[in-house]
C-alpha cells in the first residue's frame, strides 16, 4: 500500500479516519444536531477574500504573541479536547509534548485521560479548561491540583449549560469509555467522578472561582455582544470566541462571523480569541485581521494525534506555522500583530 504525503491538515483528518475505531472517529468528528454550526465554521472562512498589498518590503514574518501572559512562537493554540487516548495510548502527554515543541499553548481539557500533573511535566506552556461542577469543594480541589501543577490560566468553558446532543453518538451508543480509560483529573478519593453540567451557573459564580484562585481566568464559549461586555466588567481576563466546534447549540454561527461584534464590544480591554473551523494558514490570518489575538485548533490536534501520536501533533502544528508564515509573506504582512481587516473582502450582508 502507497502512503498518501500528508500535506496539510485536510490529509491528515483524511488518515486518521482510516485509523481511528469508526466509533470515535465519529466522537471527534461530530456536531450537535444536523451539524449545521461544525460546516459553517469551515465554510465561513472561505467565503472570505484576501485582498493582498504588495511591494511593502517588509521583512521574514514575525509570528510571536504574547497570550495573556504567556510568550508563544505563533498566535495558534492548542484548544481543549477530551479523551486523547481514544486517539493514541500516549494521549495528551504526547499532544503536551508536541505543543512544548511548536513553543505553543495547550490548554489541557478537564476530561484528559492522563492526569493534569503528568501532562504538565512535559514542558509546554499550559492552561486548564474547567467545567463547574455543582459540588464546589470538589471543583475547588480540582483548581488546586491544576495550579499546583503549574497551569498558569483556568479556561472556563461557559457554552454548556447541557451537554450538547451529538446524533453520531447516540446511534453507537457511545456513552462510556471504554475499559482502562478514564478521566484522570476527576479522582476523588479513589473514584472516578462523572462530569456534569448545570445550567444552574451564572455570573456569581465566576466570581466565587476568582475568589478560591490567583489564575486569570478565560471565558471560553462567548458568542454574544453583550456577554462579551459582562465578561470584561467580570474581570475576565480573555475570552474566546467559540461555539465549542460546532458540538453544542447547533445553528449558532461560524465563529469567524460572530467575532467582529465581539472585538467591537471588548473595544480592546481584553484579548479575544477564537477556535472553531482553523484549517488552513490563511483561516488564521483572516480570524487576526477581524481582530483575534490568537486562534485554537481542536480536532486537528486529534487527527495529528491519531496519525503518529506527538509526531503527528508536531506535524499539524508545523504545516499551520509554515501555511501562515507562506500566507502573510504573500499578504506583505510583516507581523501577525499588523494585520487589519483591510486585507480581507468580506462576503456582502454577512458581517
Ligand atoms: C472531540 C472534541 C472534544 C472536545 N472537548 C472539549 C472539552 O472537553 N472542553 C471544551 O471546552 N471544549 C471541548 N471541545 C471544543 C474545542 O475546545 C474547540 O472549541 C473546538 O474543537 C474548535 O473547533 P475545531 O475542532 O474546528 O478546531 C471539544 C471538541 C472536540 C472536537
Ligand atoms: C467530556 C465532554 C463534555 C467533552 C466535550 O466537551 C465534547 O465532547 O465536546
Amino acid at each position: 500500500m502507497t502512503v498518501p504525503k500528508l500535506l496539510n491538515v485536510r490529509d491528515f483528518q483524511a488518515a486518521a479516519a482510516q485509523i481511528l475505531d469508526p466509533v470515535h472517529a465519529d466522537y471527534f468528528a461530530g456536531g450537535a444536531r444536523d451539524e449545521i454550526t461544525l460546516a459553517e465554521n469551515e465554510t465561513a472562512f472561505d467565503r472570505i477574500s484576501l485582498l493582498p498589498r504588495v511591494l511593502r518590503g517588509r521583512p521574514a514574518p514575525d509570528l510571536t504573541v504574547d497570550l495573556v501572559g504567556s510568550p508563544t512562537s505563533m498566535p495558534i493554540f492548542l484548544s481543549p479536547t477530551a479523551f486523547h487516548r481514544l486517539a493514541h495510548p500516549e494521549g495528551e502527554a504526547a499532544t503536551a509534548r508536541a505543543a512544548a515543541a511548536a513553543g505553543t499553548v495547550m490548554i489541557a481539557a478537564m476530561a484528559s485521560t492522563v492526569a493534569v500533573e503528568e501532562v504538565a511535566a512535559q514542558g509546554t506552556a499550559l492552561w486548564f479548561q474547567l467545567y463547574l461542577q455543582p459540588d464546589l469543594a470538589f471543583t475547588e480541589s480540582v483548581i488546586q491540583r491544576a495550579a499546583a501543577a503549574g497551569c498558569r490560566a483556568l479556561v472556563l468553558t461557559v457554552d454548556s449549560a447541557v451537554f450538547g446532543s451529538h446524533e453520531r453518538d447516540n446511534r453507537h451508543d457511545f456513552h462510556q469509555l471504554p475499559d482502562g480509560l478514564h478521566c484522570e483529573n476527576m479522582r476523588d478519593a479513589g473514584e472516578v467522578r462523572p462530569i456534569q453540567m448545570s445550567p444552574e451557573f451564572s455570573w456569581k459564580h465566576l466570581r466565587w472561582l476568582q475568589s478560591v484562585t490567583d489564575l486569570p481566568v478565560i471565558l471560553k464559549g462567548i458568542l454574544h455582544p453583550d456577554d462579551a461586555i459582562l465578561a470584561v466588567e467580570h474581570g475576565a481576563a480573555a475570552v474566546i470566541v467559540s461555539n465549542h466546534g460546532g458540538r453544542q447549540l447547533d445553528t449558532t454561527p461560524a465563529s469567524i462571523r460572530a467575532l467582529p461584534a465581539v472585538v467591537r464590544a471588548v473595544g480592546g480591554r481584553i484579548p479575544v480569541l477564537l477556535d472553531g473551523g482553523i484549517r488552513r494558514g490563511t483561516d488564521v490570518v483572516k480570524a487576526l485581521a477581524l481582530g483575534a489575538t490568537a486562534v485554537g485548533v481542536g480536532r486537528p490536534v486529534v487527527w495529528g494525534l491519531a496519525v503518529d501520536g506527538g509526531k503527528g501533533v508536531s506535524a499539524v502544528l508545523e504545516i499551520l506555522r509554515a501555511e501562515l508564515e507562506h500566507t502573510l509573506l504573500l499578504c506583505g504582512y510583516g507581523s501577525v500583530r499588523e494585520l487589519v481587516a483591510g486585507l480581507l473582502l468580506l462576503p456582502p450582508g454577512e458581517y
